[in-house]
């Protein structure tokens, strides 16, 4: 089933007061381009800011805690960004995976953490450059799906990402038939793990995205959209892929 293209930009740790300009013409090239679902997610700093400026853009997280609320210095709870005007959460970033040693069911319970607060998941998975090269990737990425689905999971609120994690800020891109193989292996075990409804689960893809290879990532068959890291942060380099999402 076809679905509408939704293109995430992931500010990761970058962005200043200053930069809530760009995201404000980041939304009116949105506004200007309804035939795709677009969203930034900046820093937690920034979300009650990007809200309140530009009313109906969606605007996200990078991640939540797991936990309600209690002894966790320095994290943010889901319903705290959701109380910021968050709607949605990415939730295991492989920076993540690897930075604060997030496990498969630490993902899976900011997923379901993130749902209960209101708001949307992006599940993000993908395999190591090694894992690859030792042709492991469809069963590491399958595997790391598994372990990380939510209870009561819904194309209402959930997003799958497959981001290779070599592809990531490298400039480097899979070869579009290594996409597409793992888009279609990512779908297959959503039925197992879903059944009926799991083909209106969007699958993204995420690494190297930029202006110029969107159209033809866009294109292959089981990628519904983006998550866009470097080249979400200006509306200059992020309008391209916008407009590609737009025209898919
Ligand atoms: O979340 C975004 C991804 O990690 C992709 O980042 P990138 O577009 O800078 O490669």
């Amino acid at each position: 089933m076809a679905n509408r293209k939704y293109i995430v930009g992931n500010w990761k740790m970058n962005g200043l007061r200053a930069q809530l300009s760009d995201i404000a013409d980041i939304a009116a090239i949105a506004a200007n381009h309804e035939g795709a679902d677009v969203g930034i997610c900046p820093p937690a700093t920034l979300i009650s800011a990007a809200v309140q400026a530009n009313p109906g853009f969606a605007i996200g997280a990078q991640d939540c805690h797991f936990a309600e609320n209690g002894a966790h210095t320095g994290c943010l709870s889901a319903a705290m960004l959701r109380e910021a005007g968050a709607t949605y959460s990415i939730v295991g970033h492989s920076e993540r995976r690897a930075d604060q040693q997030e496990s498969d069911a630490e993902v899976k319970a900011k997923a379901e953490a993130a749902h209960a607060a209101g708001m949307d998941a992006i599940i993000c998975v993908g395999e190591t450059e090694e894992e690859r090269d030792a042709g492991q990737a469809i069963e590491i990425v399958t595997v790391q799906l598994a372990r990380s689905f939510p209870a009561d999971a819904s194309a209402d609120w959930l997003t799958i990402a497959y981001e290779p994690v070599w592809a990531i800020g490298t400039g480097r891109v899979p070869e579009t038939s290594d996409v597409a193989e793992m888009h279609a292996a990512i779908r297959d075990k959503l039925e197992e793990l879903m059944g009926q409804g799991s083909d209106s689960v969007r699958i993204l893809y995420g690494g190297s995205m930029n202006g110029g290879n969107a159209s033809e990532l866009l294109a292959v068959p089981n990628v519904d959209g983006g998550l866009v890291g470097g080249a979400s942060l200006t509306a200059a380099k992020f309008g391209p892929i916008i407009e590609a999402a737009a025209a898919a």
